[in-house]
């Protein structure tokens, strides 16, 4: 049996919530490798972001891998299924009018890379760029740990591949400065985008 789908035009429009909220949609996508600060810092600009009035919705790898996406490993045909999956739904929430920060390791370039086209420039791209020493040594999961004694495989940054951006909108290396510091960064690069009036 062949299923057709129908797309519905309703009568409440993206740039009609767009101009209700006063800012918008954007998509800020952080990538890097666990433990390089993707949750904390994306948490604590989100909270100044709402502190200002913005809409916001905040996508986020364990969050999400509870729930959305329990059924997902991390070969890399599941982590490619896990991004495009968190792509629809980013989708679904700028349409929504909000601006959506996903925390997502993200290692392949080709699936950032696709986000970019399906999103033009409402997509933001955040490299968290801490060094793989600098995340080890936090190793806030103990899964680098892990890892080094054998009981994990396939750990980003060292037995499966992270492909860092080649022209990131904005990069960010935490190990210099406090999460909070990290946060005001880039919202002082951020902000001015919302400012402006659809
Ligand atoms: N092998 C291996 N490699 C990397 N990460 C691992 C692994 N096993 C479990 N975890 C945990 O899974 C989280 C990564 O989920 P993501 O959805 O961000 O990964 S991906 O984008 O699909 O690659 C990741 O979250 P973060 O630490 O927040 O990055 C880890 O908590
Ligand atoms: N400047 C910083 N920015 C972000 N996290 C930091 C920073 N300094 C130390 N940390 C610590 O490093 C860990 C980063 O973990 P997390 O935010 O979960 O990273 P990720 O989401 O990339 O895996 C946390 O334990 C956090 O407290």
């Amino acid at each position: 049996m062949t299923t057709r789908v129908f797309t519905h035009n309703h009568p409440v429009t993206p740039e009609m919530r767009t101009a209700q909220k006063g800012h918008p949609p954007l998509l800020l996508w952080f990538t890097g490798l666990s433990g390089s600060g993707k949750s904390t810092v994306a948490g604590l600009l989100e909270q100044k972001l709402h502190d200002e009035g913005i809409h916001t919705a905040l996508l986020d790898g364990d969050n999400v891998r509870a729930g959305l996406n329990r059924d997902l490993g991390l070969s890399p045909a599941h982590r490619r299924e896990n991004i495009r999956r968190i792509g629809e739904v980013a989708g679904l929430f700028l349409e929504a009018g909000l601006v959506t920060l996903c925390a997502f390791i993200s290692p392949s370039r080709q699936e950032r890379d696709a986000l970019r086209k399906t999103f033009g420039d409402r997509f933001v791209e955040i490299h968290v760029s801490t060094p793989l020493e600098v995340c080890m040594a936090r190793d806030p999961k103990g899964l680098y740990a892990k890892a080094e004694k054998g009981l994990l495989s396939g750990m980003t940054g060292l037995d499966a591949p992270y492909e860092p951006p080649e022209n990131p909108d904005l990069a960010i290396d935490t190990a210099p400065h406090p999460p909070e510091a990290c946060a005001r960064l880039l919202f002082d690069r951020l902000f001015p985008l919302l400012k402006r009036q659809p």
